[in-house]
């Protein structure tokens, strides 16, 4: 038996997360992580009155202590700070994956460790395991549709084994039907959606609301001005709607494939299988994390460039730098819209490795 704090969103995943613990016998309290109130009040919902009340619901249903840690403070450093600097600099941040290892695994870890838990479990769709060493692992989730483990990708190897993920072998309409099976509050819960912790906002509403428009010109690849962008950290490399530009050739629509910081030009291009700029096999990476394996040697592996894409095979080749740990990713076909900035999650086979930031995409 543990001593286990279950991060509980007010959601149905980690409502039955909670839940399986309970059955299994372990102590375990609720905490939920209050991360941010709508003060600057942006467009769109916060919920997180009402997702207190569903969590506290759920905790009192399975008859287990529950509390409200507030967090804020910590989530605008770490997170907040670490989102709008990187859209500041051109460059796409994902704030879940910090959240992951910055608050739930980081500061509200400190807090249950400070409170004598063993350790915190939450209702994301991954697996733990243990290796033949007895080294604790990631994989992915048995729901190849709901599979979060690219979400964990930056958890360091101390927070790997303190992390438990109960929900991560059943499919989502289990997950459901287990919380309809209990009776628990949450069974009909719509998924959440918006960034995480902030509720139903927009990333493009927050970020309105914290970074100032900077209109300049979309232009195409022979440099040929075809509109005018709002800023250039409102658009995403691969992203088609919202452009304003009308493609005249039927069926074809305009992409976007590169952001030029220096010039403050938001570059687009028809898109086709061989769209310059778009496809791309090389790219460099930093910031190496890894959640336990050793990734300062070569491996063949299967590279993740976002959420939902299918991972992708991979040469993974590292090499130490003035600033640390970077390595040359070669994948075996060409990718669509990798962008700096974002995470890469690296797997072996369902064992999720560690992860890394894209820094420079190479076209040749
Ligand atoms: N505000 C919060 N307080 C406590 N735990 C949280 C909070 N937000 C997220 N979590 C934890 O992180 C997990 C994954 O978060 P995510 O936002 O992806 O939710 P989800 O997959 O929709 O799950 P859920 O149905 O439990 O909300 C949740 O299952 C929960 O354990």
């Amino acid at each position: 038996m543990s001593r286990i704090l279950a991060a509980m969103s007010g959601g149905v995943d980690s409502s039955v997360a909670t839940a399986l613990l309970v059955r299994e016998g372990h102590e375990v309290h609720g905490a939920y992580m209050k991360n941010w109130i709508n003060e600057e009040n942006i467009i769109g919902h916060c919920p997180w009155e009402e997702d207190i009340e569903d969590a506290r619901a759920v905790a009192d249903q399975l008859g287990i202590e529950f509390r409200v840690v507030n967090l804020m403070q910590e989530y605008r450093e770490r997170v907040v700070k670490y989102l709008l600097e990187g859209y500041q600099q051109g460059i796409t941040p994902n704030p879940d994956v910090m959240c992951n290892r910055e608050m739930k695994f980081g500061v509200l870890w400190d807090w249950a460790r400070e409170h004598g838990f063993d350790a915190i479990a939450t209702g994301h769709y991954a697996r733990n395991d243990v290796l033949e060493d007895g080294a604790a692992v990631v994989r992915r989730g048995v729901d190849p549709n709901k599979d979060q483990t690219y979400f964990l990708a930056m958890m360091r190897p101390e927070q790997v084994e303190i992390a438990r993920f109960p929900i991560g072998s059943l499919l989502k309409p289990q997950v459901r039907e287990e919380a309809t099976k209990l009776g628990l509050k949450t069974a009909d819960k719509k998924d959440s959606q918006g960034i995480c912790f902030i509720g139903e906002v927009k990333m493009e509403d927050f970020l309105r609301t914290f970074v100032e428009d900077k209109p300049g010109n979309i232009v195409n690849l022979e440099g040929k001005v075809l509109g005018e962008h709002r800023g250039l950290h409102l658009y995403t490399l691969g992203q088609r709607k919202g452009l304003r530009v009308a493609s005249n050739l039927y069926k074809q629509a305009y992409v976007v494939v590169a952001k030029r910081p220096a010039t403050n030009e938001l570059v687009i291009a028809i898109e086709r299988e061989d769209t310059p700029l778009l496809w791309a096999r090389r790219c460099t990476l930093n910031g190496i994390s890894t959640t336990g394996a050793d990734l300062t040697r070569e491996w063949d592996l299967l590279a993740m460039p976002r959420y939902r894409n299918p991972s992708a095979e991979a040469h993974f080749r590292p090499y130490e730098r003035e600033d640390g740990w970077a390595a040359e990713l070669t994948f075996t076909a060409p990718q669509r819209a990798l962008t700096p900035g974002q995470i890469c999650a690296l797997y072996d086979g369902d064992r999720l490795l560690g992860g890394a930031f894209f820094e420079t995409i190479h076209y040749d």
